[in-house]
This record gives structure tokens, sequence and C-alpha cells, in this order.
């Protein structure tokens, strides 16, 4: 593959509302887009980063700090035939898979443009369009989320996540279901629960869920299996899962029965797609999770959600889910039958709207390559 250049470019964002999780609050963000050239196609990625340490370890600045200081110059020394090369190439870099997630998902899309083929089927995605779910944030009642998840069901979302924390889970998610008796509902609780919740969670067992995501410490996948063990609705892990290595760990201990994958938590398309054979190897169905992207990363979650064991849906809702004006061009839409169509075009298939970046940037540096 030839780069000539490699390109760190921040966007400030303001989300349509406020959105809460058990972690916080999010309604502005600085986000991180990668651009890599050969001189003639562009590719573009996304780090999912936050500015702030909260929900993961790594934010803006340290994607940054690790993409000039390690990952350029093991670009700049490397012969790379084939993005799935790229793994390997960064695996000396302990960890940091949001860095690494970025600049792989751009090499991957330039790779692509320079094929002539779509990022899904350099992938091996065999779908065509991909069903779609939406993840609701903590509300200030359960009227007001009985309000929205009428409106989202009409509008034709196939998945239903609600977020939780404490004191705001069984008695909500039971009124849910009572207003909702055949929606596909699942509880999102950002690892704000401990095993001491045990009797909880054996209440909300008998709520027909379709999943329980991450509902212990971000790290752990020893108390998720006793978790797991005890009750009968799947355990989906979500922060617990960095690596095909966490992925086949948590199989083997019986953590999970089903993964939510974001590519950007892994560390990039093929560590994603790893994860995702691994999974069809063991009958676990996985799907794609969202991390508040802009159409670039909503292009890339949309083609990976093309292979064939993304087989629930993801959080991939279309742009206009939080934002006024993407970033993109056109935006990506969803059909009134809840799904989003795979881009057929070259690479992940969307356009930058460049004006619009380009007034919306708050840092931009270019790296020769
Ligand atoms: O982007 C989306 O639509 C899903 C957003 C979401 O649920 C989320 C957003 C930020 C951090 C963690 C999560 C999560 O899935 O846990
Ligand atoms: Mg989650």
């Amino acid at each position: 593959m030839k780069i000539t250049d490699l390109t760190l470019r921040t966007v400030d964002m303001t989300m349509k509302f406020p959105f809460e999780t058990s972690v916080g609050i999010t309604d502005t963000r600085e986000i991180l887009l990668i651009e890599v050239t050969d001189g003639e196609y562009v590719g573009y990625g996304e780090c999912v980063a936050d500015i702030d340490p909260y929900y993961s370890e790594e934010t803006v600045e340290t994607a940054i700090h690790i993409i000039k200081d390690f990952i350029i110059p093991r670009l700049k020394g490397a012969s790379i035939q084939h993005p799935s090369d790229i793994s390997s190439l960064l695996a000396p870099i302990r960890r940091h898979q949001m860095a690494k997630g970025g600049v792989d998902c751009a090499l991957w899309d330039l790779y692509a443009k320079q094929q002539a083929k779509s990022l899904s089927e350099v992938l091996g995605g065999t779908k065509t369009e991909v069903p779609v779910g939406i993840s609701i944030g903590i509300q200030k009642d359960v009227e007001t989320l009985i309000e929205k998840i009428n409106v989202y069901v009409n509008e034709g979302y196939q998945k239903i996540k609600i977020k939780i924390k404490p004191g705001f889970d069984y008695e909500i998610l039971k009124q849910v279901r009572e207003a909702f008796p055949a929606v596909s509902i699942m509880a999102d609780a950002n690892s704000a629960f401990t095993l001491q919740d045990l009797e909880l969670f054996k209440k909300m067992d008998t709520l027909n869920l379709l999943m329980i995501e991450q509902p212990l410490a971000h790290d752990d996948i020893v108390d998720h299996s006793k978790l797991q063990a005890a009750i009968q609705t799947p355990v989906c892990l979500d922060e617990s899962i960095h690596s095909f290595e966490d992925a086949r760990k948590a199989i083997e201990l019986g953590s999970c029965k089903t993964i939510n994958i974001k590519i950007g938590r892994v560390g990039g398309l093929f560590e994603a797609k790893q994860i995702h054979d691994l999974c069809a190897e063991n009958n676990i169905p996985v799907w794609c999770g969202g991390m508040f992207e802009t159409g670039i990363g909503r292009a890339h979650n949309v083609a990976i959600s093309s292979l064939h064991n993304f087989s629930i849906p993801g959080d991939t809702a279309p742009s206009a889910r939080y934002w006024d004006k993407d970033i993109i061009e056109p935006e990506i839409t969803m059909s009134e039958a809840g799904t989003v169509a795979v881009p057929t075009e070259q690479g992940i298939g969307v356009t930058v709207d460049q004006t619009h970046v380009d007034s919306i940037t708050k840092r931009l540096e270019t790296f020769s390559m």
C-alpha cells in the first residue's frame, strides 16, 4: 500500500441533546479524525476516544500522542501489503486500542479505494443492508422514556437499548416491558452494578430482555461468568473486551452470550473481524456498538455490520440521531423498516463534506509518510 501523508484533525461537534449513561453526561465532543492519502485517494478513520478519561483510559490527547510519537514512526518504516498487516505492526504498542483503531480504519478505507472495492466487500461482508437499533440515555422519568420509545418503535428501530444505573433499573424496565410487550428491549449498565446486586438481576431476568450489557466492572470477565451462570438473560460484554484474546477468555469462562463489538475499542477492523469469526465459531451472535461517531465512524460500523454473524441490530442509528449536521454527505439515513443500506461505492462509501469539516476543525497536523 502506497501512503504519502497522514493527517490528524479534530473537529468540535455539539450533540442534539445531552446523553446520560451511568458514567456521565456527553453533550459536546472534540472528535479526532485520521486521514491517510496516497496522493490520489483519501482514507478516513475516526478515533472514538473522548476528551476525558472517565469512560476509557484513552483520550483525544493520548491518542494524538500515541499516533504522532509511536504509530506514525512504525508506519513510516513498514511495507504494508494489506491492511490486515497493521494489527501485527502496531502490536508492540501496548493497548491504546482507540488510537490504533482510528489509524487502522483509515488505512482499510484507503486500501479499499485503491482496490476500487467497497469496505464491506474487502472485509468479506455479505449483507446489502443492516438492521438498526437505538441507544437511549437515562431519562428524567419513566414516562419520558416510554414516550421516546414509542416514537423510536414507530420510526422502525429494531432494537431498543435502555441505559440503566442504580435507581433507574428494574422498576423502569418493568414498566417499559409492560408498555411494549413485544418489542426487542435490552439494558446497558455501563458497569454500574456488582455481584451484590444479584437479586436485582434475577428480577430483571423475568422481563424477557434481549440481553443485559456490561452489568459489572469494565475490566471483568470473572464476575460476569458468575452472573451469567445465575440468570437466563444473555449477558453482553462491551467495555470488558479489548481484543481477540479477551473475547477468547470470556467465551471460555462463559462470561457472556453475545458481544458488542466496537471497532475502536478493539483496535481496528482486523481485530473486530477476528472477534466476529471467533464468536461465529462458538455460535455466539455479535452486534456493532456505537460511540456517538460522526458519519465516518458510522460508515465503518455499517461496513463491519455487513459480516454474517452481526446478527443482532447494532447501535448504528443514522446521522440525524445525534447531529444537526453530520460531516458526510449524503448523511446516513434509516429506512422505515429500520435498516441502513451498506454502501457499494468504493471504501466507506460516503463523501466528507470538506467545507463543513474545515469550518469545525479545531486542530490539524499533517505528517509525510
Ligand atoms: O453511538 C450510539 O448510538 C451508542 C452510544 C452508546 O450506547 C455508548 C456511547 C458512549 C459510550 C458507551 C456507549 C455504550 O454502548 O456503552
Ligand atoms: Mg455499552
